[in-house]
């Protein structure tokens, strides 16, 4: 294995019974990256993140996460990683603080050691003012803020993080995105998140896996991801139904939307094809009232990558 991957899987395969879930899973994450998982309800998701975190055994294919084989030195695996989410471990009854500090506890540190990581998880975290309340009376973004922060005090080196913002409202999504992209900066962390928002995996992954059907059907940015499925075109929208007319004579490959005296011409949205079109229009003498340039987003790329079980496409 690299020393450069934090995460590196051959062939994970994993069934329960007759069902085959995992059919030969590669993975080659960076250190200090934020990967995400995407798949439908069911594709095996969690299992994935079983196996690296050493929960359960795989039945083939082989995993390193920090350099760890997770069979072999499962116990080395689990003190190189954090794993908040639904194993979330935060005790209701307790203050935010003591939360920590039984964290501290559970990872054998000194008593003055683990004083010092609680207080500057609380200070980084913004939960000074509320370290001696009751976890209880937290909103859903402070507890989430206090999970991760548990997860830190181990300092761990690769986190996975099972959809980290379900419930948040879109400000304390933001905030901790925020966090989570400092966590990978600042300390080169690297995160491995599950989520099924795929607007968190476009602002926070530099990369995207989709899994279905038990296999990773495509991987790669969130960009290169979009740009794979058709979908983009330029759309021009005319003064009038002559125009419109016109214009759809010139461009015969177009979709005419004659409701809103608009035209769909499939392409990039580049700005060679940009220009080819204004051109082909200036040459026509035609003029648009307005030329826009639509991407599919990741919403798009989800549905046409997930609708079927599908062969794998070659990586980027
Ligand atoms: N312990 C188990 N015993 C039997 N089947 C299981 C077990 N755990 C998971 N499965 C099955 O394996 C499949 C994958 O489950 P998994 O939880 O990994 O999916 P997921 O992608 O995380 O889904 P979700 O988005 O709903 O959390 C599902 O069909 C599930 O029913």
């Amino acid at each position: 294995m690299s020393a450069m991957h934090a995460i590196h899987a051959e062939g994970l395969r994993k069934s329960y019974g007759e069902k085959l879930v995992l059919d030969g899973i590669g993975l080659r994450i960076p250190e200090a990256s934020v990967f995400a998982l995407l798949g439908p309800n069911g594709a095996g998701k969690t299992t994935a993140v079983q196996i690296l975190s050493t929960l359960i055994g795989a039945d083939g294919g082989e995993a390193r996460v920090a350099g760890y084989d997770v069979v072999r030195q499962a116990d080395d695996v689990r003190r190189s990683i954090g794993v908040t989410g639904q194993f979330a471990a935060v005790d209701g009854l307790l203050t935010a603080e003591e939360n920590l500090l039984l964290m501290a506890d559970l990872h054998h540190l000194p008593r003055r050691e683990g004083k010092r990581r609680a207080a500057d998880l609380l200070e980084r975290f913004d939960l000074t003012p509320d370290a001696k309340k009751t976890v209880s009376s937290f909103s859903g973004g402070m507890r989430r803020k206090l999970d991760l922060a548990m997860t830190l005090v181990g300092e761990p080196r690769v986190i996975f993080l099972d959809e980290p913002t379900t419930g948040l409202d879109p400000r304390s999504r933001r905030m901790l995105w925020e966090l989570i992209r400092g966590l990978v900066e600042d300390r080169g962390i690297t995160i491995f998140l599950t989520t099924q928002y795929l607007d968190e995996a476009d602002q926070l992954a530099d990369r995207i896996a989709v899994l279905n059907g038990g296999r990773i059907v495509a991987e790669g940015t969130s960009e290169e991801l979009k740009r794979r499925i058709p979908g983009s075109h330029i759309r021009l929208r005319f003064g009038g139904e002559d125009q419109l007319d016109a214009a759809a004579r010139v461009f015969d490959v177009a979709q005419r939307d004659p409701e809103n005296l608009a035209l769909n011409i499939p392409g990039d949205g580049t700005p060679g094809t940009v220009r080819a079109v204004l051109d082909l229009l200036d040459a026509a003498r035609l003029e648009a009232e307005s030329l826009t340039v639509h991407t599919p987003d990741l919403d798009d790329v989800f549905l046409a990558l997930t609708e079927k079980p599908q062969q794998p496409v070659p990586a980027l």
